[in-house]
């Protein structure tokens, strides 16, 4: 029999301990520069350990205690799940199955309504009710062709503000307080706990610990925008033919700083090409360069993936920007529910009620779990089979009542 039960500060050690099992890893030096403390950021009241009869503990999951922000600017509580590991020896027995149904009862008994987690594997999730929500890319920019086209429109400026070049360990307050002010506008974004900081802001543990930091201020001063950035080692010459800058994070608060900091990594000398981390496919950068192929799209994948724990609570938490009524039928199979329901949004807020009217769309949890945010539309998932739509007009309904006034993006990592 096999012991499913939350966790307290003294499990920590065991906890850690299973999780490397899990992975194959052994635990970080502690005594290193940084290693070790990313663990201090489990929660360990949120933990849950699976323990065989014997006392063994063969089975690990957590979840943060973030904010995501929605869309409309909606910044509302979210369980981050995490550190999830089985060890290799007690697979596919289910050991998983029991804690993710253990901690989702535990999330809705703490009154949240929202998880989210980063897969590992795109093939785990679903069952669970998980629905991937953002997606992510990378641009690489060769570094010969990386010029910047002049802008067409009228009333296009040069940029006024400044960019300055930091350490990342000596300017820490004013990245939090960007960051900040980034994820509150930006629907998919996560909020990044103080103490996430000194763990290196969000990088995984096995990341170098040291970036470079190009810090934008407005004409004014004031900072509002930042590229963290590391290159490899190395000069281009015949042995070492590329020499990459990367930018794990390029937090902009407006356009211009955006195109400030893209202007400033690709001014960079020795290196030959730039990689810019979670800039997705459509992003402006591309079409700001002079040749469009210089900019080479690729790692897209999914990032956030979202689950709803309260269907009502949630799709009247966000914000919406087409008034209309649609009923939903949602299919919770991992939870055993079922819930009709219509969605009644005016003038940017929804009501949602339980309803005996005919559907429009039959789908379930983790379907709803993709569209939440917006960033994957109900028509692309009819189309792919996974929705079903009552009527010929349901699928145009649907994407004009979930359609979002920005695309969704995360690019924290946890
Ligand atoms: C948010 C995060 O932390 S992501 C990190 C996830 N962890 C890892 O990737 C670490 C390495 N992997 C593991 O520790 C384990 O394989 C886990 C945690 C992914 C799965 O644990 P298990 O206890 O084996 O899962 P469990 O037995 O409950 O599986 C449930 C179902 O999911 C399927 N499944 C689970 N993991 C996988 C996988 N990696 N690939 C394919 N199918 C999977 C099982 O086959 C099973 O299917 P079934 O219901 O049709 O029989």
């Amino acid at each position: 029999m096999m012991e499913i039960r939350s966790t307290t500060e003294q499990d920590r050690e065991v906890f850690v301990d299973t999780f490397h099992a899990a992975f194959g890893r052994f635990p970080e030096d502690t005594t290193e520069d940084g290693g070790g403390a990313w663990w201090s950021a489990v929660e360990m009241d949120r933990g849950v350990l699976a323990v065989t009869a014997d006392g063994r503990a063969v089975g690990t999951a957590a979840a943060y205690s973030f904010e995501l922000t929605l869309p409309g600017e909606v910044v509302v509580p979210a369980a981050g799940v995490t550190v999830v590991g089985v060890v290799p020896s007690h697979r596919r027995r289910g050991v998983l199955t029991a804690m993710m149904r253990h901690q989702l009862a535990e999330l809705r008994e703490r009154g949240e309504f929202l998880s989210v987690l980063l897969a590992s594997e795109a093939v785990i999730y679903r069952r669970f009710g998980y629905g991937p929500a953002t997606y992510t890319g990378r641009l690489t920019v060769s570094r010969r062709h990386a010029e910047l086209a002049a802008p067409r429109a009228g009333d296009a400026r040069p940029d006024s503000g400044s960019v300055e070049v930091l350490r990342s360990g000596e300017c820490r307050e004013v990245l939090e307080e960007v960051y900040d002010r980034y994820r509150r506008a930006q629907p998919g974004a996560i909020s990044r706990p103080r103490r996430w900081w000194d763990l290196r802001a969000g990088q995984p543990p096995i990341a170098p610990a040291q970036r470079y930091i190009a810090l934008h201020r407005d004409a004014d001063g004031v900072p509002d925008g930042y590229a963290s950035y590391v290159l490899s080692d190395g000069v281009p010459d015949a042995v070492r033919r590329t020499v990459t800058l990367t930018v794990d994070e390029t937090i902009a608060l407006n356009d211009e700083a955006f195109t400030a900091l893209a202007r400033y990594v690709l001014g960079h000398d020795l290196i030959t090409e730039a990689v810019f981390k979670h800039v997705p496919a459509d992003h402006p950068l591309r079409w700001q360069l002079a040749d469009f192929r210089a900019g080479v799209v690729g790692a897209e994948m999914d990032w956030l993936w979202v689950r709803l724990l309260d269907i009502p609570r949630a799709l009247t938490a966000r914000g919406w920007f087409a008034d209309g009524e649609l009923v939903l039928d949602v299919d919770d199979p991992f939870l055993g529910e079922h819930g009709r329901y219509l969605l009644t949004v005016r003038d940017g807020k929804a009501e949602c009620v339980p309803t005996g009217r005919q559907p429009d769309l039959s789908l379930d949890a983790t379907d709803l779990g993709s569209i939440y945010l917006g960033g994957t539309t109900p028509s692309t998932l009819v189309r792919a089979g996974h929705i079903r739509a009552h009527h010929p007009a349901a699928a145009t309904l649907a994407d004009t009542l979930f359609r979002t006034d920005q695309p969704p993006h995360c690019l924290h990592w946890f």
